[in-house]
């Protein structure tokens, strides 16, 4: 699914407004009105509701759903707060049909303002995309009671006082809603970490805009919808084989972190991998061999730590048809010269991760040498060492634009939304996955799915898109069984399915 700009969105209404065509009024109350649809079948008529209303467009639709819910029986009470002498055309409209209904409370100065109690819902509709700069005089003050108050808060479209696609500043006053029902297309900036406060849990609604428009519209960024990764799953053919499915190789593990190359090797596994080998230090040899009976496994020479030598039969590295490199494989000397070697000769996509990421970042030279389309899987700390310190997460988003179009990769920037820039200078953004996965191992599982999946002959954008939805949707099935805080690495591998 696309994401638009707010100048994309407003033009967006418009052409819906001409093209369907719909009269404006008639769009407000298609928004009010999915508004209301998603919040009846949340919240009972028992609790009391307080509408919050702009001026604007925001306001309008306020007004609209304040009017659909009295409609419904729940008990409502409508704020209009007066900051400015002008009103837009549709606040007007649905602020004399309301009037019919219910008498709305102006606020004009701080003791205008309600108590708010705790078993109340307030609906924010008081700014919404079209604010033009921060928030002040008795918008501020509303704002710092709704969040000083233990209300249940929902945000009409986008928290006011938010941007919806550019920064904020730190002193910003913006609505910290426990929800964001936000209309039709996600925004960027609900996807943003530093955001987290200013959004809650948010949902999108559909209203039906005019789909032409968007398919044709320019951008950068999308937000992986489960229909679009589940299409992107291949079919496996009746008379496959093995040989079908490509032979992966890993090179992970080291002295006290073996466990990271099996958690990679299960879930690589447990990707539809037809053959995997992993090569591991001298230590790691029974481990693997006991712990993923499936996999080969080729020891290292050295005890300790991945070199690259070994004394047994192995095939070259280039006859593989895919490389994962750096769960666990830690930073000594020789595993750097092992890294250099391999990317002097691999010529195909790789995926890169870990102490293997930590290493480039420390022998930039490297850099140079990455076989183009090869996936890069930093966390944000790891992303740092290989860039630069960012001011904000929109100057992070350029940053991770420029990196992954300078060096031509896929680079897989792990959070709670992870963030895939391609060569191409796009973002996808994913749309599964919880805070259960912050938990150590599941990098490492990362890696093992998306290295899986090269091997099988996915194009690497195709293959980091997907790799990364279903390994956030394995770790909400495995929420879902063990919860957030009981789930760990190998429950996420337990979870992993692919079905289309
Ligand atoms: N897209 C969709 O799918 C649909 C969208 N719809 C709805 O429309 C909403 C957008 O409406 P909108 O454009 O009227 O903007 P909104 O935020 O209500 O108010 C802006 C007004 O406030 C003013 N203003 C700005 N900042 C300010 C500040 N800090 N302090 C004080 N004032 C400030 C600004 O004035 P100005 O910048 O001109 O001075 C302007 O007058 C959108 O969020 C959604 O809810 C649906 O109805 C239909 C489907
Ligand atoms: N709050 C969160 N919401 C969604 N996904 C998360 C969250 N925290 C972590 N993750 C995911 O968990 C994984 C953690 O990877 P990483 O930090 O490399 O862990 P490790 O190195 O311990 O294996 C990434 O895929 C990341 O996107
Ligand atoms: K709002």
């Amino acid at each position: 699914m696309k994401i638009l700009n707010i100048d994309q969105i407003h033009a967006l209404d418009q052409y819906t407004i001409q093209h369907e065509p719909i009269a404006p009024i008639n769009l407000m109350e298609r928004a009010a009105q999915a508004f209301v649809n998603w919040y009846g079948v949340r919240f009972s008529s028992n609790r009391p509701v307080k509408v919050f209303c702009g001026l604007g467009n925001n306001g309008g639709d306020g007004m609209a759903i304040a009017r659909l819910l009295i409609q419904l029986d729940y008990q409502v009470e409508v704020y209009v707060v007066r900051y400015a002498p002008r009103e837009s055309d549709d606040f007007a409209h649905n602020h004399r049909r309301l009037k019919l209904l219910t008498a709305p409370i102006y606020i004009e100065q701080p003791h205008d303002i309600p108590a708010l109690r705790h078993h109340e819902i307030v609906i924010d509709a008081i700014l919404g995309s079209g604010l033009s700069r921060p928030t002040e005089g008795i918008i501020k003050e509303v704002i710092q009671g709704i969040n000083r108050s233990p209300a249940t808060v929902i945000a009409v479209d986008i928290a006011s006082g938010l941007y919806a696609d550019q920064p904020n500043q730190a002193e910003d006053i913006i609505i910290e809603p426990d929800y964001t029902v936000t209309f039709q297309l996600p925004k960027l900036g609900l996807l943003l970490p530093k955001n987290e406060r200013f959004v809650g849990e948010w949902h999108i609604v559909n209203v039906q805009l005019h789909q032409r428009f968007i398919d044709q519209a320019p951008t950068s960024y999308y937000y992986t919808m489960p229909e679009e990764a589940r299409l992107l799953i291949r079919k496996r053919n009746r008379h496959a084989n093995k040989g079908t499915f490509g032979h992966a190789l890993l090179l992970a593990g080291s002295y006290g972190k073996v466990g990271a190359a099996v958690l990679a090797a299960k879930a690589c596994l447990r990707s539809g991998v037809g053959l995997l080998t992993v090569q591991t230090p001298l230590c790691g040899y029974s481990v693997i061999q006991t712990a993923v009976p499936e996999a080969m496994c080729l020891p290292d020479t050295h005890p300790y730590v991945l070199t690259g030598h070994t004394e047994v039969d192995n095939l070259p590295p280039n006859n593989y048809a895919a490389i994962g490199i750096g769960p666990g494989i830690g930073k000594a000397p020789e595993t750097l010269a092992m890294l250099r070697d391999i990317l002097t000769t691999i010529r195909k996509p790789m995926v890169i991760d870990a102490d293997a990421l930590n290493l480039l970042a420390a022998n930039r030279d490297l850099l140079g040498l990455l076989p183009e389309r090869s996936i890069l899987t930093p966390h944000p700390k790891e992303f740092e060492r290989l860039t630069q310190r960012w001011q904000n997460d929109y100057d992070k988003l350029e940053i991770l634009q420029d990196f992954a179009r300078r060096f031509r990769i896929v680079v897989v920037l792990k959070g709670a939304h992870t963030a895939i820039a391609t060569p191409e200078g796009d973002i996808h953004f994913n749309s599964t996955g919880n805070p259960g996965l912050s938990t150590g191992g599941t990098g490492d599982v990362l890696t093992g799915v998306l290295t899986a999946l090269l091997a099988q002959g996915y194009d690497p954008v195709e293959a980091a898109v997907l790799g990364v939805f279903s390994h956030g949707l394995a770790g909400d099935h495995a929420a879902d069984a063990r919860g957030q805080i009981g789930m760990v690495a190998s429950d996420v591998i337990d979870s992993l399915r692919w079905e289309n």
